[in-house]
Parts: structure tokens; C-alpha cells; sequence
């Protein structure tokens, strides 16, 4: 099957959850992740806005800064075409809505967190693999994200968010494709790093 034929059919995957499945998984995502060792001291975190059929974050979010942790959001680069900002997020954040339809937080130098900065970053998926292998939107935003982070030597651990029907054995890579530390699904708590 195709690239654009496996994210056609886990698009539609991810789609065919009701509200309240939505909600009980979001619940259930957030529970395990506030529960990892790692958020157990407050950590530099960048989450996602989420839309449509993606895992909720809007209830994760609030529970993260309630422990604590500082949360930033991604923003598209102005200039650097298929690049990301991360923004902090707070209670005096103004909105922008990007070309994706996805709300951002505007742009302020002020509030961009450094990716080297970041210690933890929540990826919204449409796919994943046992080997932790990611299937996104089709942007390649996340892998040059990821791949900052692989050529800098700092810490930083990418958690995949998803629903369990968004698993597939093994998706097809491609060479800039950077692997998750872990996903984070309703179910189960997958750790890919040895
Ligand atoms: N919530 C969220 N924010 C995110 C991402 C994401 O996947 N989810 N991104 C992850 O990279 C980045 C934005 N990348 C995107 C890349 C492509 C499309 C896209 O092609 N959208 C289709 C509509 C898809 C649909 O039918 O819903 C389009 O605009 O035609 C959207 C976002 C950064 N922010
Ligand atoms: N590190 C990189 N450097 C240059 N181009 C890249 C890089 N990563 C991805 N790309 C480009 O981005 C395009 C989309 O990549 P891919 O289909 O893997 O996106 P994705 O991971 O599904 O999307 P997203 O991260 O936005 O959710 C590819 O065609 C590729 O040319």
C-alpha cells in the first residue's frame, strides 16, 4: 500500500471514534503520561493543539501545567518553509489560525522556546509501528523537528499520542524519518528506546 493510501485509511481510522471515545482516550493518554517517571519533576513540554479526529489535548494540556510542567505549542515557521516554533502557552495567549485551519499562538520572539530547550515534545500522528516508526500529516514538519534534535546532542524525548487502532505492524520509512522515545495510547505505554 502507498503512503497516501495508508494515511487515507488510518485518517479514517482515527475518524471513526465517537466523542465520548475521544474523551475516555484522551483521559486515558493523560493519565499514563502524567504517571511516566520522567514528568515526575517539572519538564520543558511541547504539546499540539488538537483538531478534528486527532487525540484530544485541550483537558492534557490544562492537567500538565496544573503539574506543573510549562507547555509550549507549534507554530509555523514564517519563513522557513516546512519548520516549526514552539510558543508557550498561557492564560493570556492570543490566537492565530494557521493555513492548516489548526489554532496558534501568535507570533511574539518573546514566547518561542528554543527547540534545545525542550525536553519533551507530544506528536500528533496518524500512524505508528512497533519500532516506533511515525505516519503524520505529510508536511514532514515533525521530522525536521526531530531532526534538530538529533544533531544537537540535548535531550529530548518525542512521545507519539494516539488512539490503540492507530497501530500497525510496520509502516514503510523514509531515510529522513526519525523515530518516537514512546506512544502514548489508551491501552498501552510503548517505550522503543533499548
Ligand atoms: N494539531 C496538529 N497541529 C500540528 C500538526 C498536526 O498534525 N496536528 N502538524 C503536523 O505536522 C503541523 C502542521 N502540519 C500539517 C500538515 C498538513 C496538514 C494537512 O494536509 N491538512 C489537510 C487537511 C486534512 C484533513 O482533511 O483534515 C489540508 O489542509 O488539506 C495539516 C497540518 C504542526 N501543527
Ligand atoms: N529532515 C528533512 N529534510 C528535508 N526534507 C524533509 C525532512 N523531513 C521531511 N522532509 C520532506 O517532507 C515531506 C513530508 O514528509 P513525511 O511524509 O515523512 O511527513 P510526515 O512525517 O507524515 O508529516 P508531519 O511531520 O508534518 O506530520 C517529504 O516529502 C520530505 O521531502
Amino acid at each position: 500500500m502507498s503512503q497516501q493510501q495508508l494515511r487515507q485509511q488510518y485518517f479514517n481510522a482515527r475518524a471513526s471514534q465517537t466523542n465520548a471515545q475521544r474523551q475516555l482516550a484522551a483521559q486515558q493518554v493523560s493519565e499514563h503520561l502524567l504517571a511516566l517517571p520522567e514528568l515526575q519533576v517539572p519538564r520543558t513540554i511541547a504539546s499540539y493543539y488538537s483538531v478534528k479526529a486527532e487525540l484530544p489535548t485541550a483537558v492534557l494540556n490544562e492537567q500538565l501545567q496544573h503539574h506543573g510542567h510549562q507547555i509550549s505549542l507549534p507554530v509555523l515557521h514564517p519563513f522557513r518553509r516546512g519548520h516549526l516554533l514552539f510558543l508557550k502557552l498561557h492564560s493570556q495567549t492570543r490566537w492565530n489560525t494557521n493555513q492548516f485551519g489548526i489554532p496558534e499562538p501568535q507570533l511574539n520572539v518573546q514566547e518561542v522556546v528554543p527547540i534545545q530547550q525542550l525536553e519533551i515534545i507530544l506528536v500528533p500522528l496518524v500512524a505508528f509501528d512497533a519500532q516506533g516508526n511515525r505516519l503524520g500529516m505529510g508536511g514532514g514538519y515533525y521530522d525536521r523537528t526531530l531532526q534538530h534534535w538529533y544533531q544537537g546532542r540535548h535531550q529530548l524525548l518525542p512521545i507519539g499520542l494516539a488512539y490503540d487502532q492507530q497501530f500497525i505492524d510496520h509502516l514503510p520509512t523514509q531515510p529522513w524519518d526519525i523515530p518516537l522515545a514512546m506512544v502514548i495510547t489508551p491501552s498501552k505505554v510503548w517505550d522503543f528506546r533499548q
